[in-house]
């Protein structure tokens, strides 16, 4: 897959592993920056990735900032974002399979580099159940909330 992968100054270092750890795992990572520590937006990141995703040139992304807090509410939004910060390997897979979540974020300040990777290919190897008609269901709720909010124009 094509991952889109971004950071502000907090998670760059991170980032870095994250990128080649992606490439190891044989997809294709889209680094959209921050290229270093210096002092950075994480609204920016969120929105290089939220775009990637919404022009297609990417299938998924990975969003990295202190907590993971800020990047998630930015990114979430949106339009067809669904972003989930994940901590935790069962999170990362579960937010896939039930809720299509289509981008991974993570606190580079909470954890470390060996529990990130573990919960990035958690994420990566998770398809959402689209034979569920629940998380469908769901997920078209999800769509509906988006809609109603969106301007007439792009609905
Ligand atoms: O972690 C975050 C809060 O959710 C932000 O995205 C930033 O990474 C954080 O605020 C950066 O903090 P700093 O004091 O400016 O380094």
């Amino acid at each position: 897959m094509k991952i889109a992968i971004a950071s502000d100054h907090a998670g760059f270092p991170l980032k870095q592993e994250i990128l080649e750890y992606v490439s190891r795992l044989g997809h294709d990572a889209l680094d959209l920056g921050a290229h270093n520590t210096e002092p950075s937006d994480y609204p920016d990141f969120a929105a290089a990735v939220g775009g990637a995703l919404m022009a297609s040139s990417a299938d998924r992304g990975i969003l990295i900032c202190g907590s993971g807090v800020g990047v998630c509410v930015a990114a979430n939004k949106m339009p067809g974002i669904r972003a989930g910060i994940c901590h935790d390997t069962y999170s990362a897979h579960q937010g896939v399979e039930h809720d299509d979540m289509n981008v991974l974020v993570i606190g580079a300040r909470i954890l470390g580099s060996a529990l990130a990777f573990e919960v990035t290919q958690s994420y990566l190897n998770a398809r959402f159940q689209a034979y569920e008609e629940r998380f469908v269901r769901r997920l078209n709720k999800i769509k509906a909330i988006e809609r109603l909010y969106m301007p007439v124009a792009m609905r």
